[in-house]
C-alpha cells in the first residue's frame, strides 16, 4: 500500500511558482542539481500541474556502471534529488530523505535523458510520501525507473547542527548559493 499510512494531501504552497516555471538549483554545490558541482548530475526541475514536479537528467560517460550504461546507485541519487525537490518546492519546508526505494525496469544508456515525473502523495505529521517515474528521452517514453520515498520534515537546526562549519560559513557569506530554499534564512 502506498502511502503506507493515512495521509493528508495539502495544496501546494502558495509561493510555489506557476506550472512550467523552471526551478533554480537549491544549492550551488549540490551533487544532484548544483551548477558549481562540476561532477554532479545537473538535474533540472520545473513545476508541473498540481502536486507534480518534472526533472530532467542526462546520463553522461561519468555516470556509467557497466560499459555504456548508467550506474543504478547513481540513478537512485537522481531520484532522491527529484523527489526532494518535489517536497521542498511544493511544501516549502525543510526535509531530508528517510527512506528511498527504487525499481529498475530497463537499462539506461549513456546519452539518455531521463524525464522524471515526481508527485507528492501525502503528508502524515512529519512524514512526507513522494513517488516518481523516470521515462527514457520523452515524457511518454518507456519507464526505466520507479522510485518511492519517505522524507521527514526537519527544523533548520538539523542542517546547522550537522553541516560542516566551513560550508555553513560559505552559505552565510553568500546566501545566493542557496538558489531555491524552502524557507527564508536569517544567518
Ligand atoms: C528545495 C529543496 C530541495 C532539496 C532536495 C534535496 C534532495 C536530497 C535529499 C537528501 O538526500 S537528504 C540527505 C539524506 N538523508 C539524511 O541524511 C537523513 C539522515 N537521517 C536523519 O537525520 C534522521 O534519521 C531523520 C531526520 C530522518 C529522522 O530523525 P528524527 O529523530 O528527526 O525523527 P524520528 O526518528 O522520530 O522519525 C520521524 C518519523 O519518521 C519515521 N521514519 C524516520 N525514518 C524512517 C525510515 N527510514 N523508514 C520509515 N520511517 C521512518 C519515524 O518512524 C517517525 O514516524 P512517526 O512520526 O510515525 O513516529
Amino acid at each position: 500500500m502506498w502511502p503506507p499510512v493515512a495521509v493528508e494531501l495539502p495544496e501546494r504552497h502558495e509561493d510555489t511558482p506557476a506550472p512550467g516555471t523552471d526551478l533554480p538549483p537549491h544549492y550551488a554545490y549540490c551533487f544532484g542539481c548544483g551548477d558549481r558541482q562540476e561532477d554532479g548530475l545537473h538535474l533540472r526541475a520545473s513545476v508541473g500541474e498540481g502536486q507534480r514536479i518534472r526533472s530532467r537528467f542526462t546520463v553522461t560517460e561519468a555516470h556509467q556502471g557497466a560499459p555504456g550504461l548508467a550506474h543504478g546507485g547513481l540513478l537512485a541519487c537522481a531520484f532522491d534529488e527529484a523527489l526532494g525537490t518535489t517536497v521542498g518546492n511544493l511544501l516549502r519546508r525543510p526535509a531530508v530523505t528517510g527512506r528511498l526505494e527504487t525499481d529498475f525496469l530497463r537499462p539506461v544508456p549513456v546519452g539518455t535523458t531521463l524525464v522524471i515525473d515526481a508527485r507528492l502523495d501525502g503528508v502524515a505529521g512529519r512524514k512526507v510520501y513522494v513517488s516518481a517515474e523516470g521515462r527514457i528521452d520523452a515524457e511518454d517514453g518507456p519507464v526505466a525507473v520507479r522510485a518511492r520515498a519517505l522524507f521527514v520534515l526537519v527544523e533548520l537546526k538539523h542542517f546547522i547542527d550537522n553541516g560542516r562549519a566551513e560550508d555553513l560559513r560559505a552559505v552565510a557569506a553568500d546566501p545566493s548559493l542557496l538558489g531555491s530554499r524552502p524557507v527564508e534564512l536569517n544567518p
